[in-house]
């Protein structure tokens, strides 16, 4: 069984596990980020870190209590770090493991005195070019075996302090009895199944499983008669969870230089080291390399105390220390050398090619598009890259381009559906029922259905560009992008590459990696040629040829692109005419001409204003959250008169200016701006037969009474208005009778 065990489906994707991975021995797939045993080292570092609990790490306890409850001779081996786990005294901590059912408990430290003696005597006799490489810690061990390879070899081949405590409980208590190692690491369980120890430890508990046992036996320190530990007692070796502490029980400090002995201590510390071993970069004559700083700061012991108290109470345990037995007749028997194994196989490595595309996946197309945010877990793009490429990293882990991509697809699905609801319905959209609109209406429905070529004629203003979107709206290719394009806007230099598109350093001042034109961007829906009776004559021939063939070519490209666009096209031209004058192609027209109608103008559609009025006057408050008003009968009655040169544009124009300046209620004819008030006048005098004389002194004493109006009665100000001299304006009061 694995020592670090990874739950399924409770990772929430952070990358915390992968970030704080020495070895990055975390494998993503399907989001779900699990431990692959061939490269882990058991640092229990993934599982610190995870919030999730998705990494759990082996339980023997259990497998412990078991064996507590057979009454077999169970002997634990505690390591020293354990006098700073607990808030008891060691002697109360011993007296409960003993209370709880362990045969014997004897300490681990005596262990690494034989240890550090084997180091001595094996360093006396051999010295060698490359440095020697000790370390009591299982994740050191399993990093040189799985990672650094090449370093196995430089590895002392004597076993842990923990592996030759337990031969030589074996060797006093008997080779039936059962062992069971105690301490602060993570490491140590997936050390007694190495092959080189195996079966000489059966269990390795952390402390804080002992903790568990002990509540669960009911066997609480301080309650229990305080105990000493059994079979042997150590002196210095109980330093060595301390850093530089098995060389100091070994006594190697003192005899030789002391630069030819290093103490590495610390992940970063320990990774650089390795580093600098293998590239031949530091050759010291002997390394003592722990994982953690010293095993009091283990992944097991991260209790509420600093590194120094920790390290203060190991010490006063050392120094209060008066053990009966020190030195057992066994010691000397034991065996304590061991092998070690390289694990690690060199694995392919991508090729620069290879990198680059699986950067590109991810819109790293640049040097400077690679953050190395490090938010994957990796510290730099190509390391994730790497990572892609061996099956352990997926290539969307990455959360700026995440973030970009929601991004976009969150501003493309609020433009969908702000067209959808604006194009709900062509009914709803289109207003009218005249004989005209409905027709209108039957077209776009009848063009929804077909694929071929649309061309929308009409005044500016009748509703060309609402047609043609109903027409894309309600037809198949609704999914795919509408794409407008204003051929009377752009100048004519730039159309083609609007169309069109362009690539790379076709001209100067061309964008860096071309651009893509609206007919590529049209593609799977509709492109909407707006005022086409506009069109430059040289362009009108590409655009032929575009309809023809179905493909364009970039400008500056060697090939052409197919497209699948349906084409809508609109003109306020007469487009008859504009052939006669040689200024638009017939060819073109007869291409464009498949399936065409021409919007009525708002003049011929009279019937319908009042109601158009009145969807208008609630689309613009809806907009603009102004109150909803009502125009007059009168205002109606002007507007249906009124010709709108602009078409449904200039009415919904005027209403939005009304709708916005007047505070009354109900817009009435004072409210009208003059050009529509005094159309009105003309075209009421002419129907009634007036002569020219009355209808210019008509429309004189009117506007008289506006200007007064517009003055509040301020005679000076109304005459100055009006751009008459004083004693004019008075005379013109007395003759409309208005003194
Ligand atoms: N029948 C109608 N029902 C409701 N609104 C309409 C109707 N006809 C036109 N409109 C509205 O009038 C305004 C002008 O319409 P649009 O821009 O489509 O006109 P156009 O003919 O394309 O003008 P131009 O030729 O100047 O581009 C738009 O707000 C449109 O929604």
């Amino acid at each position: 069984m694995p020592v670090v065990r990874t739950e399924s489906n409770l990772c929430k994707r952070c990358y915390a596990c992968v970030r704080n991975c020495p070895v990055k021995a975390i494998k993503v797939e399907d989001g779900q980020a699990s431990v692959t045993e061939a490269s882990c080292i058991t640092c229990g570092a993934c599982k610190n870190v995870c919030s999730q609990q998705a990494k759990q790490i082996r339980r023997d306890v259990d497998n412990v209590r078991q064996l507590l409850e057979k009454d077999s001779t169970v002997v634990a081996l505690m390591a020293p770090a354990f006098a700073a786990a607990f808030d008891y005294t060691p002697y109360q901590v011993l007296g409960a493991m003993k209370e709880a059912g362990f045969s014997q408990v004897c300490e681990v430290a005596y262990g690494a005195e034989l240890v550090a003696r084997e180091y001595n005597r094996m360093f006396a006799d051999k010295r060698l070019a490359e440095p020697l490489l000790t370390s009591p810690c299982p994740a050191v061990i399993n990093l040189i075996e799985k990672h650094y390879p090449r370093l196995v070899s430089q590895l002392i081949p004597v076993v842990s302090p923990m592996i030759a405590a337990a031969r030589l409980a074996r060797k006093i208590y008997g080779e039936r009895i059962n062992t069971v190692f105690i301490g602060p690491c993570v490491a140590k369980k997936s050390e007694i199944n190495h092959p080189s120890v195996s079966g000489d430890v059966d269990y390795a508990l952390t402390f804080s499983e002992l903790k568990e046992l002990l509540s669960d036996r009911n066997c609480t320190p301080g309650i229990a008669a305080p105990a000493e530990f059994d079979g042997w007692g150590a002196t210095l070796g109980g330093a060595f969870p301390l850093a530089g502490g098995l060389l100091k029980a070994a006594g190697l400090e003192n005899d030789i230089l002391a630069e030819q002995f290093v103490v590495v201590e610390g992940r970063q510390e320990v990774m650089e080291t390795l580093h600098a071993i293998e590239t031949k970069q530091f050759s010291p004559a002997l390394i003592d390399i722990l994982y953690c700083r010293g095993c009091i700061d283990g992944p097991d012991l991260h209790n509420s105390q600093s590194l120094n108290q920790r390290k203060k109470k190991v010490i006063d345990f050392i120094r209060q220390r008066r053990p009966a037995v020190k030195e057992p007749p066994e010691a000397g028997k034991i065996k304590l050398s061991r092998k070690f194994i390289a694990l690690a196989q060199k694995a392919l490595q991508p090729s620069e090619h290879e990198i680059r595309d699986i950067l590109k996946a991810t819109g790293k197309f640049n040097v400077s598009d690679e953050l190395n945010c490090g938010a994957c877990g990796y510290d730099t793009c190509r390391d994730k890259a790497k990572a892609v490429y061996h099956g352990l990293a997926e290539a969307n882990m990455c959360l700026p381009f995440l973030l970009h991509k929601s991004e976009q697809e969150i501003a493309h699905y609020r433009q969908e559906i702000q067209l959808m609801e604006t194009f709900q319905g062509i009914s709803q959209q289109i207003i009218g029922d005249s004989k005209k609109v409905k027709t209108a209406k039957n077209f776009v429905l009848k063009a929804a259905q077909s694929a071929s070529t649309v061309l929308l004629l009409g005044e500016s203003g009748t509703g060309k560009g609402l047609f043609a979107r109903a027409i894309h709206f309600s037809g198949n290719r609704k999914d795919g992008p509408f794409i407008k394009v204003n051929c009377s806007a752009i100048p004519e230099t730039l159309l083609e590459s609007e169309l069109f598109g362009y690539e790379e350093g076709s001209f100067t001042g061309a964008q860096k990696g071309g651009k893509i034109g609206k007919f590529e961007l049209a593609n799977g829906g509709t492109i909407f040629l707006d005022e086409i009776g506009d069109m430059p004559f040289n362009m009108q021939a590409k655009m032929l040829r575009v309809l023809q063939e179905r493909e364009i070519e970039r400008i500056g490209g060697h090939h052409s692109i197919p497209i699948d666009v349906r084409v809508i096209a609109a003109t306020n031209r007469d487009l008859r005419e504009e052939i006669k004058a040689n200024r638009f192609r017939e060819d073109l027209y007869y291409r464009l001409d498949v399936l065409s109608i021409s919007i009525p103008p708002l003049r011929e559609m009279a019937s319908d204003i009042p109601v158009l009025t009145q969807s208008l006057i609630e689309r613009i408050c809806k907009k603009h959250h102004v109150p909803p008003k009502k125009v007059s009968e009168e205002v109606m009655g002007v507007f249906c008169r009124y010709p709108w040169p602009g078409n449904v544009r200039e009415l919904e124009n005027m209403l939005e200016r009304l709708l916005n300046l007047v505070e009354e209620d109900i817009i009435n004819i004072d409210h009208l701006p003059a050009h529509l008030w005094q159309h009105i006048q003309s075209s009421r005098y002419l129907a009634s037969g007036h002569s020219l004389d009355n209808m210019t002194s008509e429309v004189e004493r009117d506007a008289i009474i506006n200007a007064l109006k517009a003055t509040k009665n301020n005679r000076s100000k109304a005459a100055k208005l009006l751009g008459l001299h004083r004693s004019t304006f008075y005379e013109k009061l007395k003759r409309y009778d208005l003194l």
